[in-house]
C-alpha cells in the first residue's frame, strides 16, 4: 500500500521557508546525481512569494543553472497580463534572484498561441517532450519536485474538483476553457504528471486554507460518497512522495498527524 504523505506544520511564514529551503535542496542534490539537472514545475498563486526566501536566494549552494523551471499551471493571457503565472514569477521570484548567480532555465508558454487553448496545451506539451525525451519513449515525464499550491476549494494546478480534467490519462498538459477561478482559459500538467514527479510539495498558509486541509486530510470521501478534491487525488496517487508545507493557521482544527520539522 502507497504510504502517506508528510504534513508539516511550521509556527510562521520565516520557518516553512527555512524548511521547505532544505527540503529543496535535498530534491536538487537527488536531482544532480541523477542526471546533472534540476527539472521542476511551479505552480502560481501564493507560491511564489513564500518559494523566495532569502536562505534559498542567498544560497551558494542552488545550481541555479542547472535548473529547468516548467510551469504546474498556467492561464492563457500574455506573459506581461497581471493574470500570467509566468509574470507573478517573475516578479515574486526570478527577478530576486542575484545577478551575478547563472541564471535558471525557464520555460513559458507560447504567447503565439493564446488564441486557442488546445494549441497553447500542444505547444507546452512539446517544450516538455524536447525537454524530457520523445513522448513515444517516455509514458510520461519525470519531474524532480512539483511545488504546488491548494486553493479553498481543493483544487490544484487548474485542476478543479469535479472536472472532466481530473479523468485525463493521456496528455501530459491539457487546456481548460472553462475555470471556475477566473480566467476561464488556461493549460495545466494533467494528474498523471503530477504524480509521477518524484517529489511533490504543496505550500498552504492562513486560516483561509484549515477548512479544505480538513477535508483533504480527514475525511474518506470514498467512503462517504463524497468527491475526491484533486489535491487528494494527488495525495492519493503519489503517496509518501508528496510532502505539505503549512503553517499552524492553516492545520487548525486537522486530526491528520503532523510533523514539525523535516
Ligand atoms: O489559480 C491558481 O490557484 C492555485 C492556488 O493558489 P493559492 O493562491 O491558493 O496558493 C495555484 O496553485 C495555481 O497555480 C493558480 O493558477
Amino acid at each position: 500500500m502507497t504510504k502517506q504523505p508528510s504534513l508539516y506544520a511550521f509556527p510562521d511564514n520565516p520557518t516553512l521557508q527555512q524548511n521547505l529551503y532544505h527540503y529543496i535542496l535535498q530534491a536538487q542534490a537527488d536531482a544532480l546525481t541523477r542526471h546533472q539537472k534540476f527539472k521542476i514545475a511551479v505552480s502560481g498563486g501564493s507560491l511564489p512569494k513564500l518559494l523566495a526566501s532569502p536562505d534559498l536566494l542567498a544560497s551558494s549552494d542552488i545550481h541555479w543553472d542547472k535548473w529547468e523551471i516548467f510551469f504546474a499551471d498556467e492561464r492563457a493571457v500574455p506573459l506581461t497580463h497581471p493574470d500570467s503565472n509566468y509574470a507573478l514569477l517573475e516578479q515574486e521570484f526570478l527577478s530576486k534572484i542575484p545577478k551575478t548567480a547563472p541564471q535558471p532555465t525557464v520555460y513559458p508558454i507560447n504567447p503565439e498561441k493564446l488564441s486557442d487553448t488546445e494549441d497553447l496545451a500542444d505547444a507546452y506539451e512539446q517544450s516538455l517532450i524536447a525537454s524530457f525525451a520523445a513522448k513515444d519513449s517516455v509514458k510520461l515525464p519525470i519531474f524532480d519536485l512539483v511545488l504546488l499550491g491548494c486553493g479553498p476549494d481543493g483544487h490544484t494546478c487548474s485542476l478543479f474538483p469535479g472536472h472532466v480534467l481530473l479523468r485525463e490519462e493521456v496528455a501530459w498538459v491539457a487546456a481548460i476553457e472553462d475555470s471556475p477561478k477566473p480566467p476561464p482559459r488556461r493549460i495545466t500538467l494533467t494528474l498523471p504528471v503530477v504524480t509521477h514527479a518524484l517529489k511533490i510539495a504543496f505550500v498552504a498558509t492562513g486560516a483561509g486554507k484549515k477548512e479544505v486541509l480538513r477535508r483533504i486530510f480527514d475525511t474518506q470521501p470514498e467512503t462517504e460518497g463524497g468527491e475526491v478534491l484533486p489535491c487528494a487525488l494527488v495525495n492519493l496517487g503519489a503517496g509518501e512522495k508528496v510532502s505539505w508545507f503549512c503553517d499552524h493557521a492553516a492545520v487548525e482544527g486537522v486530526s491528520f498527524s503532523k510533523k514539525s520539522s523535516l
